[in-house]
Order: structure tokens, then C-alpha cells, then sequence
């Protein structure tokens, strides 16, 4: 990322506007840090993003308001197209994003970094400002789990145990990409408009995979942002994250016809958790995993004004 100058590529916009889209459930504690952090350097040194735009994903801490107090502008999901019946998770307030953003070229960055540099966004743009033949930018970075030494590659946990996997089996073209699941992405607006969006975490994959599919493996590129912290779910929570992946990768395979319907796929997953009122035994603990897919918003028609 230390090869992309702020300035040479302010200098380079040739009249495209940039968008940066924080998607943010329940991050009141990093939330404004990243905002003033890209406000600051990004827009006032230097004029190189022109909005800051912050989905605030059903938060139940004041997420929007340390959002807006850092200089972004807050969006609440479920009020962006409430005419459209509501959708669920991460892939969702991606998707309604597009409905509100102006840029031409949006940058994708979670709001649970706690090693956020405004260079994660000008490493992203880099290519998009000085390749027109490059469509979409995917991050790639260390993931330490924790600070202790020698654990940089122990985070990304669905990454290494799920989506590398899938990709490698199913998508070898894509196994180049380092961190397939990383949040932190860029892309031509008018490119995206045309995709559809997956529910929940599987959006990253079905981006992947469908961005592969209609622009080819060329128009896609990678950049090393060094290293990216951020904080964690359980992993019971990721478990639920794998099963969406899962669902993702499998309605790609049948979608291409590489898979074929042979009977109904649970979306149910059953953990299991001890319950002290049950004398410490174990009680099933059952979590939806289903995914839904947002057409391309290209698709959409416009509202119907009553
Ligand atoms: O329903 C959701 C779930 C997640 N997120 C945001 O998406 C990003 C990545 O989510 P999370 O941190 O939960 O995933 P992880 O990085 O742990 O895999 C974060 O900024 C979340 O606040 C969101 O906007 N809506
Ligand atoms: O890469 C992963 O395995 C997961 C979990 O990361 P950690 O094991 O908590 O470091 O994190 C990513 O996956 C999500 C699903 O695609 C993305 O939405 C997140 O932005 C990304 O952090």
C-alpha cells in the first residue's frame, strides 16, 4: 500500500467521485476512529474521498451517532428503500449502500478495525485510479488472532477452514486471492450496481465468485495492506458465518449447473451449549443459517411515490 501516493492519486481521479461505505452493526468503539481517521487525511490533507458514508446495520449502541459525530454520513438500513421488504446482515447493508452512495469508485471498510490506516484505502483505490481494466480490489494482510507473536496467521479462521478450501476445490482460479473474505475491497460502482448481493456473510464469496464469473479473473486485483486487526466473534458465531458460506458456495454450484438439486438442505445449525438449569448438560442451542440474495440493484425498479 506504500506504493499508492494520496495526492498522485487525487491527482488521478479524472472527475470520478469516491465513496468509502463503513457497513456497522453494534461498533461505537472503532467506528469514529476510522471515520476521522480517512476524514482527516483523505478529505481535508487531501481531497481524494469526496463521502464517508456509514450503514448503520440495526445497531443497538450508538453507533450512528459516533459515526455522524466523526463526519460520516449515517444511514440506517432498514430506512434506505423501505418500500422493499427488509433484508438481513452484512450482505444486506452493502447492497442498500448502493441505493444512497454517489462515488463512482467505493471502498469497502469494516468498522471493527483497531489497525485502521488511511492507507488500507488509498492501497485499495491504487489500482482502480491507474488501471482501467482493473473492475474490483481485494485486501490481503496478515490476521493475528491475538497480539501474542507468531499468531498473524491464525485469524480469518472461516477463511482458512471454510472459504480457502471451497475456493481451491471448486474456484482455482480464485485460490491467488490471500484473504478471499476480507471486508475490505474497492470497486467500480457501476460494476457492482450489476451484481447481486448475498444475505448475511456471505457476501464477500458470492462478490468473489460472481465478479469472477462476469468480469474475469483479469479485471480483479489484490493489494497487501500488511497487516489487519479487528474484533472477533466467538467461534460458535463463526460456525453460523461457515454454514452461510457454505449455502453461498452451493448456490453458486447449482447455479452454474456444476451441482444439481438432489433433495432439501438444512439451514438449521444445532450447537450446543451446558445449561445450568439442566444440571450443567448440554441443551441444543439451534441458529438459522439460511442466506437470501438481493437482485443486482441495477434491477430494481425505481419506487412507487404514493
Ligand atoms: O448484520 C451485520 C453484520 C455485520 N456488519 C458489519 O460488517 C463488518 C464485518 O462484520 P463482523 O465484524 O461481524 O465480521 P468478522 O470481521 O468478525 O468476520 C463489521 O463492520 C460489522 O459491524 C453489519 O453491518 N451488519
Ligand atoms: O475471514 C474470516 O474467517 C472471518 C473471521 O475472521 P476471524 O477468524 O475473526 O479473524 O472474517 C471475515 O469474514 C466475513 C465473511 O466474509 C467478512 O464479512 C469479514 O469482513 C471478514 O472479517
Amino acid at each position: 500500500m506504500r506504493d499508492w501516493d494520496a495526492d498522485v492519486l487525487a491527482g488521478n481521479k479524472q472527475g470520478q467521485r469516491i465513496s468509502v461505505v463503513l457497513p456497522a452493526r453494534n461498533e461505537s468503539a472503532t467506528v469514529g476512529t476510522i471515520v476521522s481517521s480517512i476524514r482527516t487525511a483523505l478529505c481535508e490533507q487531501t481531497p481524494l474521498v469526496d463521502e464517508i458514508v456509514v450503514i448503520d446495520s440495526r445497531s443497538t449502541d450508538n453507533t450512528a451517532e459516533v459515526a455522524a459525530q466523526a463526519g460520516a454520513t449515517v444511514y440506517h438500513q432498514d430506512e434506505i428503500r423501505p418500500d422493499l421488504a427488509p433484508g438481513e446482515g452484512k450482505g444486506e447493508a452493502l447492497w442498500k449502500s448502493l441505493f444512497v452512495v454517489n462515488g463512482d469508485l467505493l471502498v469497502f471498510i469494516d468498522a471493527d478495525l483497531v489497525s485502521f490506516t488511511p492507507d488500507y484505502v488509498t492501497g485499495l483505490l491504487g489500482p482502480l485510479l491507474t488501471d482501467p481494466d482493473v473492475v474490483y480490489v481485494k485486501a490481503c494482510y496478515d490476521r493475528p488472532l491475538t497480539g501474542a507473536p507468531g499468531s498473524a496467521y491464525d485469524g480469518g479462521r472461516v477463511t482458512e477452514l471454510v472459504a480457502r478450501p471451497l475456493l481451491n476445490q471448486y474456484w482455482p482460479q480464485l485460490a491467488g486471492f490471500v484473504q478471499p473474505l476480507a471486508g475490505e475491497y474497492a470497486g467500480r460502482a457501476d460494476v457492482l450496481r450489476r451484481l447481486p448481493f448475498v444475505s448475511h456473510y456471505g457476501v464477500e464469496l458470492g462478490l468473489l465468485i460472481d465478479l469472477l464469473e462476469t468480469a474475469g479473473l483479469d479485471a480483479l486485483a489484490q493489494v497487501d495492506l500488511g497487516v489487519r486487526e479487528h474484533t472477533h466473534q466467538s467461534t460458535p458465531d463463526l460456525g453460523v458465518m461457515a454454514a452461510q458460506i457454505h449455502h453461498t458456495a452451493r448456490s453458486r454450484l447449482l447455479r452454474s449447473g456444476r451441482v444439481v438439486e438432489t433433495g432439501e438442505v438444512a439451514t438449521t445449525l444445532v450447537q450446543y451449549v451446558r445449561d445450568e438449569a439442566a444440571d450443567g448438560s448440554y441443551v441444543p442451542y439451534p441458529r438459522e443459517t439460511a442466506i437470501t440474495e438481493r437482485p443486482p440493484v441495477d434491477s430494481v425498479a425505481e419506487p412507487v411515490l404514493t
